[in-house]
């Protein structure tokens, strides 16, 4: 057994998770071995892409697609005659003609050949790959630890979404045909790079709008950047998500490139997410914000008594949910019953008081009828709204909501869900809490490191405020760069067809661990797919190197740049290593 590397775990260990609502997830490197991608899917779209492009020249999808690489094409040779132009981009002729066949398929393949990321020759990718997983030619690879990870987060109302350079349909290809089944209902979205370059953090600021808009749609509590947790194995996208407030988590893969020792010391580092689930890691249920109808109650719970079971499910892990909302029920009807016997009191007073008023008065009709003595229980509609708070101290802050939440919903009565004025009120003042963590969370959030947090003002100015985001009910709201991505509703999912294997490491939480019932039969995951095409046997010096590096990003500062900057903290790929590659592979 190896030695344990102490400053290792103390690096990791002190870089802990603040609750989340949302995983974000890269997928080549994170959710899948680069060497699938680099060894299978890669070679493949290499071989049926040019006959793809000359079979379907007049599709009009295809013809749209080939309209934006020559535009592309042209940027890109515009920005390579810039005075440090990329090493990379001095070799390739630009695109004539979206018409012109030969110069289009010579474009493809010198940015498949150096893995530049470029929009159109992703969504051609993805139209290549359809034929491929429908015959079985190629599944999804997905490592095991994902899919229990899914599993919980699916548990825990936690949606996941993705955000990769592939396009989202090829996306929904990966998932949808993986060695493990159809996982897409695991996924509640799919971000590509329409909404901009993976290491930009615009493009972050973009989704987190994109994903409180779906919020808001839902009447979910408002989503702070932080409630938001990124992985990816990439550094520079790390850096990227973590300059708005995003939570982010290093992904380390046996075939991933070497990452800097900066970027692991920048970051919480995981080399599989049952880490995730890591008792000192996990602390993930903000059981104040969960991620449900904000005025949502549990048919026969008030309330309180919904508040009640969702405490219970901390502190009672144990109890089925009947048994929680039982135990729920009785708490609230002992609180009932003392608030009565405390109503009591001062009633009978009053009522002895009016008795011997009564006797000193002649006799008249009784004033008070029983439904009149019972009218203070129907008062809580005119209850005084609570006063404004004194601005909380910065320790206070974090509890505050949660109290004003728990006072509301007590104070609140049984509220239908139609009672909609009233679901108003205490949405905008929830809604304003929100805004008041975000704009908390946005200024604390932004990262300790000196280097990265010199930017943040700009882009926090183009975050839409929880607030903006709720007034935003449909997604024609969402801002002008809105994606090509999909941002669905998390459908009940059936079980994956095939089952998750245990993870790799840690332990999940014991109230995520519940597995599946088809989680049972463990499928072997992909390195043992008997299907799959043998691999290509790689270099004989550096045999897990070789698709790790082969996995290239494009150059930062070049238009619609939507790949992983080399020159980034994450990556320590040199960028003439890449280019004399390139020219190897040629
Ligand atoms: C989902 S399609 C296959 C992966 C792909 O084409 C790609 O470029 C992966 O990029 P990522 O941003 O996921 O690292």
């Amino acid at each position: 057994m190896e030695p344990m590397d102490i400053d290792a775990l103390a690096t990791t260990t002190t870089r802990l998770l603040r609750p989340y609502r949302v995983v974000l997830a890269d997928i080549e490197g994170t959710t899948t071995d680069i060497a699938f991608v680099h060894n299978e899917l890669f070679p493949y779209a290499r071989a049926h892409l040019p006959a793809y492009v000359r079979q379907h020249a007049n599709d009009p999808a295809v013809q749209a697609i080939l309209r934006d690489l020559h535009t592309q094409s042209l940027a890109d040779a515009q920005a390579a005659k810039q005075p440090n132009p990329s090493p990379i981009y001095v070799d390739f002729a630009p695109v004539t003609s979206p018409s012109d066949l030969d110069s289009v398929i010579a474009h493809l393949q010198w940015l498949m050949r150096h893995d530049v990321k470029r929009g159109p020759l992703k969504s051609l990718q993805g139209l290549v790959w359809a034929a491929a997983y429908a015959s079985r030619a190629v599944q999804g690879h997905i490592y095991p630890d994902v899919v229990p990870a899914l599993l919980a987060w699916r548990h825990l109302d936690v949606p996941v979404y993705i955000y990769s350079s592939g396009s989202v349909p090829a996306q929904k290809l990966l998932f949808g045909h993986s060695t493990y089944g159809d996982l897409q209902p695991y996924f509640s979205g799919y971000f590509d790079t329409a909404v901009g370059a993976k290491v930009a953090p615009q493009s972050y600021a973009a989704i987190f709008n994109r994903l409180n808009a779906d919020f808001a749609q839902k009447n979910f509590v408002p989503l702070a950047p932080s409630d938001i947790l990124f992985l990816s194995d990439n550094g520079a996208e790390l850096v990227a998500a973590r300059r708005i407030g995003i939570q982010a988590v290093l992904v380390v893969r046996e075939n991933n490139p070497v990452v800097t020792e900066d970027a692991k010391r920048e970051f919480l580092n995981v080399a599989a997410f049952g880490e995730l689930f890591a008792p000192h890691v996990f602390n993930v249920l903000d059981k104040q914000r969960p991620n449900k109808p904000m005025d949502a109650v549990e048919p026969g719970l008030t309330s309180a008594a919904a508040v009640a079971a969702e405490k219970q499910e901390t502190e009672t892990p144990f109890l089925t949910k009947r048994q929680r909302k039982a135990l729920a029920r009785e708490q609230e009807q002992k609180q009932q019953e003392q608030k009565q016997q405390a109503k009591m009191q001062p009633e009978q007073t009053k009522q002895q008081l009016e008795q011997a008023k009564q006797q000193q008065r002649p006799q008249t009709p009784k004033q008070q009828t029983p439904k009149q003595q019972q009218q203070p229980k129907q008062q809580p509609k005119q209850q005084p709204q609570p006063q404004p708070q004194p601005q909380p101290q910065p320790q206070q802050k974090k509890q505050q909501p949660q109290q004003q939440q728990q006072q509301q919903q007590q104070q609140a009565p049984a509220a239908p869900e139609t009672d909609a004025p009233k679901q108003g009120k205490r949405r905008s003042q929830r809604v304003k809490q929100m805004t008041d963590d975000a704009a908390a969370s946005m200024a604390t959030d932004a990262t300790p490191s000196s280097a990265l947090a010199a930017e943040d003002v700009p882009i926090k100015a183009e975050l839409t405020t929880p607030a903006a985001a709720l007034a935003a009910t449909k997604p024609a709201a969402a801002p002008a760069a809105a994606p090509a991505a999909t941002a669905e509703p998390a459908t009940p999912a059936p079980a994956p067809a095939t089952a998750a294997p245990a993870p790799n490491a840690t332990p999940v939480p014991a109230a995520a661990a519940k597995p599946a019932p088809a989680a049972k039969a463990a499928p072997k995951p992909a390195e043992a797919t008997p299907k799959q095409p043998p691999k290509p046997k790689p270099a004989a010096a550096t045999p897990r190197a070789t698709p790790a590096k082969r996995k290239r990003e494009q150059q930062p500062g070049t238009p619609a740049d939507s790949g992983k900057g080399s020159g980034a903290p994450g990556r320590s790929t040199p960028m003439a290593t890449r280019s004399k590659r390139a020219k190897v592979n040629e």
